[in-house]
Parts: C-alpha cells; structure tokens; sequence
C-alpha cells in the first residue's frame, strides 16, 4: 500500500442538523441530499430499528411487554409516545435501549455514504453530548414555538398540550441557538429556505475541503 501525506487518511467534514419537534430538520436534510450532501437521519434509524422485526423490537418487548407490538412485529408508536412523554423513567429506559443502536447505526451507514461532507440528523444532538462531540459544526433548524406546534398538529393531528409534552422534554430554542454554529431560519414559506441552504452547502464544502487537505494528525 503507498505511503506518505497523498494517502494519509482523512476525516470526512461532518455537521450535526438538529431542531425541536417539527422544525423541519427533515425538510432541510433532503434539500442538502438534493445537493448532494451525505445524509444520514437518525430518526429514520430510530424507525428502522422499530419497524416490523426490526433489530431492536426483542429488547423493547422484553422491556415493556408484548402489548407495545403491532399485529404485524413493530412498535406501537402511538402507545410508545403516550407512556414515554408522559413518563421520564419510561423514556430514558426506551432512550437506552434504542441510542447505542441508533448511534452504531448510524456510524456505519456514514461509513459508506457517499458526497463530499456528512450531515447527521440528530434531534437530539444537544441533549446528548455524545452528537455535540463527534461532528465539527452544529446547524440548527429554528422557528417560532407556536410554528412548532401548528405544524406537527396539522401533521400527526396531535393536540397543543401532547405537542408542548414533547417540546417539554427537549432544550429551549435559546439554549440550542446558543449550541449553534449556523442556523436555520424556517418560520416562512419553503421559499425562504432555498437561498439558506444554497449558502451554507457552498461554507460547508469550502470546510470539506480545508479539511481534506489535512492530514487525520492535525484534526
Ligand atoms: C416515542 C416514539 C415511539 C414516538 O414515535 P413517533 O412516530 O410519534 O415520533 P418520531 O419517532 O417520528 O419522532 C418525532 C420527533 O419526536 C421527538 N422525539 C422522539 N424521541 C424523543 C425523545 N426520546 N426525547 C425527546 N424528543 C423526542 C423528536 O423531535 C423527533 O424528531 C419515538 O419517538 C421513539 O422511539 N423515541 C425514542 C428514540 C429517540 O430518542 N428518537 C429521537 C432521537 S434519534
Ligand atoms: N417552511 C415550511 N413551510 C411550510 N411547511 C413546512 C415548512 N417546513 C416544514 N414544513 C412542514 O412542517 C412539518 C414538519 O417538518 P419536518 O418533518 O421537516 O420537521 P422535523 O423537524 O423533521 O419534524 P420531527 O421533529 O417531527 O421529525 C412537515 O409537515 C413539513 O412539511
């Protein structure tokens, strides 16, 4: 195998996306994607791993019983959420069973994701430090509490008060701006965000680049 500086191997540049409930991380992943960011969503993951079968549906069972499996083998979400926000001990019993899979999972699919930087969906990025260490820039997707909540009402037709549970449970809009490298703003129409995102792909690929030229050493 050659050796010396050309084929030194070098750490991908890597940004965590994160935002409260219904902010639009989603949204703003898949037009990165469309510009051909790496993108890897771990709330996706987190689903995956709780489909039909899927690799972390034995723990949970074992866990919380057989009543939070669908006919078909996947968890019952809507019986998940109503305990689990409703419920500390039960969410941090579920946040230990489906973390350390979402992260390997993770891990291994930036491993082979292919573009020239790697965009983690975390919406939990700040609340747990682990995220906040392992990516070199934090983007937040930021828009207005009440913006929240209409939207993720309108989408899972939940109430304000099971909305604001959840927010409960997650940092304050001041306290993850404050974490943030860059941010997002997506209170507006999906117009507005075009030019956003145009502007922070051509930063990031400029990093990307800096950092590719450095060897892992000096990272
Ligand atoms: C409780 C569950 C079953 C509810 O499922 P549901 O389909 O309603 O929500 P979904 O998974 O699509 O998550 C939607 C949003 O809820 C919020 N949320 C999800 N889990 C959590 C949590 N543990 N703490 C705070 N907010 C959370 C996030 O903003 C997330 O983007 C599900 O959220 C879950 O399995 N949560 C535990 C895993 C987790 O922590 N996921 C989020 C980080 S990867
Ligand atoms: N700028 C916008 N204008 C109108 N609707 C929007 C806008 N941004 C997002 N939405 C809508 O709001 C809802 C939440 O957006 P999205 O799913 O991208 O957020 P999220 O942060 O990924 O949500 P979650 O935390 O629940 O996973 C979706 O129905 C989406 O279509």
């Amino acid at each position: 195998m050659a050796t010396g500086a050309a084929s030194t191997p070098h750490r991908r540049f890597s940004v965590g996306l994160t935002g409260g409930i219904g902010c639009g991380k989603t949204t703003v992943a898949n037009m990165f994607a469309a510009l051909g960011a790496a993108v890897v969503d771990t709330d996706e993951i987190a689903h995956s791993l709780t489909a039909p079968h899927g690799a972390a549906m034995p723990a949970i069972l074992d866990e919380f019983g057989a009543g939070f499996a669908t006919p078909e083998g996947a968890l019952d979400r809507a019986a998940m959420r109503a305990l689990v926000f409703s419920d500390s001990t039960a969410r941090h019993r579920l946040e230990a069973i489906l973390h350390p899979r979402i992260r390997d999972a993770a891990y291994a699919a930036a491993a082979i994701a292919t573009g020239p930087y790697l965009i983690f969906v975390v919406p939990l990025l700040i609340e747990s430090g682990t995220w906040s260490e392992r990516v070199d820039r934090i983007l937040a997707i930021d828009c207005p509490e009440q913006v929240q909540v209409a939207r993720v009402m309108a989408r899972n037709g939940m109430s304000e008060q099971q909305v604001r549970a959840i927010m409960a449970t997650q940092v304050t809009r001041a306290e993850r701006l404050a974490a943030a490298d860059d941010v997002v703003v997506n209170e507006g129409g999906l117009d507005a965000l075009g030019p956003q995102i145009a502007s922070l792909h051509a930063k990031y690929l400029g990093f990307s680049e800096r950092m590719s030229r450095l060897p892992l050493e000096h990272l």
